[in-house]
């Protein structure tokens, strides 16, 4: 797919959840997993514009969908020691709702249509619909720009500088 490798470019979509960006306590390893797929989807379309491989990487963040999964968690097999809390995630479904998977197919249709799209991070829910989490990224981002084009020593103290008040 990487036009590094020969391929044509092309858009990743990377599947991650609601449960990425805020914190589920009655699943702590499905929220790490979650935040996980948005940390690689960012660093890996930077490298991808960097790199010029072509290829668009994004995450998309729905909250609950009606499938399979929300079942799920009636299955002590599957939830163990939080199996006693299925009454708080069934109150989750209950107050912020239940999206039909078209509506992950509409968010899945825009970011293969907007080409402006790269390393993007679309939140799915019931009250606001499609939209996207901002990263408050400036400082970082402009270490990273600086540390691309010089030495890294030279480019802290060009950080650091720009800093100062
Ligand atoms: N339904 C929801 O409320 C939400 C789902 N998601 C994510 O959407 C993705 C798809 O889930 P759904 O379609 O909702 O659930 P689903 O339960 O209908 O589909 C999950 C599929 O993954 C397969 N699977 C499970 N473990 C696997 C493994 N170890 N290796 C290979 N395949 C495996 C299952 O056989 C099943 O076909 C998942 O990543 C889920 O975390 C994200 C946000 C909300
Ligand atoms: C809560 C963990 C459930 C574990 C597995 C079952 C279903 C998975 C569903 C999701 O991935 C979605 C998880 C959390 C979304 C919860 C609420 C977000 C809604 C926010 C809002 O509408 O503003």
């Amino acid at each position: 797919m990487s036009r590094a490798c020969g391929g044509n470019g092309g858009v990743i979509i990377n599947v991650s959840s609601m449960a990425g960006l805020m914190p589920a306590p009655q699943q702590p390893v499905y929220t790490a997993t979650k935040c996980g797929v948005i940390g690689f989807t960012r660093a890996m379309a930077e490298t991808s514009k960097r790199e010029n491989y072509g290829v668009r990487i994004n995450t998309m963040c729905p909250a609950f969908v009606n499938t399979p999964i929300l079942k799920t968690i009636d299955e002590e097999e599957n939830m163990g020691k939080y199996f006693k809390d299925r009454d708080a995630i069934r109150k989750m479904m209950s107050n912020f709702g239940i999206l039909e998977p078209a509506a992950v197919a509409d968010g899945l249709m825009k970011i293969i249509e907007d080409e402006t799209l790269n390393g993007a991070v679309m939140k799915i829910t019931k009250t606001k619909g499609i939209h996207f989490e901002d990263y408050a990224t400036g400082y970082l981002q402009e270490v990273q720009e600086v540390v691309m084009r010089k030495d890294p020593e030279e480019a802290n103290e060009e950080v650091t500088e720009s800093r100062k008040c």
